[in-house]
């Protein structure tokens, strides 16, 4: 009796430390679907995020993760100006060989019974084909094929914010945001890594890439003449800026002693290891760090023009407001002499409080 009372403590304790406002578990053992669900805020709107399925460790690393990213999802919406609350769910599983029809579908029937409040995506792990079988069970999803009227693979457009993230911190460190002649160190080069990666060569940029899946890290490395390094290898490079593409929480004690790069702009979500700790140690060092859901919001401006029906041209437009947004961050991270995290959070919560003020009043 008494350990259980501390697990659903420590849980709820969880969900309060962040701000959430609910948590689904999803347990199907006839498709063997075991996913959560984490709706964060929906002041700004329904909670918006994509789905990971990803072999986790526990189910206690699979909390946390979803946690974390939920939250980064509510700030990312805000400070791109979108009407999102945040929202993100996790599968546990090996999305190479656990994946069924039955079980994405498994999977849309509890998102339906949400009613709205959690509208999904695609994220690690899960593609648009597995949208397509959750959008057999409920309409709350996005990142459908365009063959059946969705917008399709959000990674090129988030590949495109991440580009003119890269080129504000340039324009900062450098004086000028051409990027010819500089160098990246672009960590995992899976979906939005590889758009990255090919629009950093086409403007003549020295691009070293690194992957865990070695036939992939050839391929692309063949393909855009990008130099591939050895994973260990990349904190100690002499290179100008370090993409984080793969996974989360990289930038931290270990890696920072190590880090030579000026700049640090990657789609990674939540890429400082502790948001506090890790942002100051950067302006210490003199890193200039682009906020990862600010930077990476294009994905999400994908799905949102999906939702509201707005199209393409709409994504184009919102995507490239990346680059003044980070500039704004800078210039407030400047002026403040605080970390670039936490002046875009400081952004993102501003427009937060503002709008449940109007919602509160009429
Ligand atoms: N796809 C999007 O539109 C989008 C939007 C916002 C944020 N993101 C974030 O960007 C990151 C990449 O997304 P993606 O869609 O390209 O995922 P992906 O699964 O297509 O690619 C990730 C790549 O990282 C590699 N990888 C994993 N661990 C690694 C490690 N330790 N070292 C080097 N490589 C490693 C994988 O082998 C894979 O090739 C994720 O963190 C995701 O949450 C993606």
């Amino acid at each position: 009796m008494s350990d259980n009372s501390s697990v659903v403590t420590s849980i709820l304790d969880q969900l309060s430390a962040l701000g959430h406002k609910k948590v689904v578990f999803c347990n199907d053992p006839d498709t063997g679907l075991k996913a959560i669900i984490a709706v964060h805020d929906t002041t700004l709107g329904p909670a918006l995020g994509g789905t990971r399925m990803w072999n986790y460790q526990s189910e206690a690393e699979a909390l946390e993760d979803v946690l974390r990213l939920s939250r980064g999802m509510t700030y990312k919406a805000a400070i791109t100006g979108l009407n999102l609350g945040g929202g993100k769910a996790v599968i546990i599983g090996d999305s190479r060989k656990g994946k069924s029809e039955a079980m994405m579908r498994s999977y849309g029937r509890y998102i339906k019974n949400l009613n709205g409040e959690f509208i999904t995506a695609e994220d690690v792990g899960t593609t648009t084909k597995d949208m397509e079988y959750i959008r057999m069970e409920t309409s709350h999803v996005t990142g459908v094929p365009e063959s059946i009227g969705g917008a399709g693979d959000p990674s090129p457009y988030t590949a495109k914010g991440v580009y003119l993230g890269i080129k504000a911190c340039v324009k900062e460190v450098f004086g000028t945001d051409m990027l010819a002649g500089r160098s990246v160190v672009v960590q995992g080069i899976g979906n939005v890594g590889e758009h990255l990666v090919e629009l950093l060569r086409n403007d003549n940029v020295e691009v070293f890439i690194s992957d865990i899946n070695e036939e992939r890290l050839q391929y692309v490395a063949r393909k855009y003449k990008a130099k591939p390094v050895e994973a260990d290898k990349i904190f100690t490079l002499d290179a100008d800026i370090y993409a984080p593409c793969a996974l989360g929480a990289t930038v931290n004690d270990k890696t920072i002693a190590k880090m030579k790069f000026a700049i640090i702009a990657g789609s990674a979500n939540n890429q400082l290891a502790d948001e506090q700790k890790h942002g100051n140690l950067l302006l210490e060092k003199n890193i200039l760090f682009a906020p990862d859901y600010l930077i990476n919001a294009g994905g999400l401006i994908n799905c949102y023009s999906e939702l509201t029906g707005f199209g393409k041209k709409r994504t184009i437009q919102l995507t490239e407001n990346i680059y003044e947004a980070t500039r704004n961050v800078i210039r407030m991270s400047k002026k403040d002499n605080i970390p670039t995290i936490l002046a875009a959070n400081t952004i993102a919560e501003q427009r937060i409080a503002d709008i449940k003020r109007i919602k509160s009043s009429f």
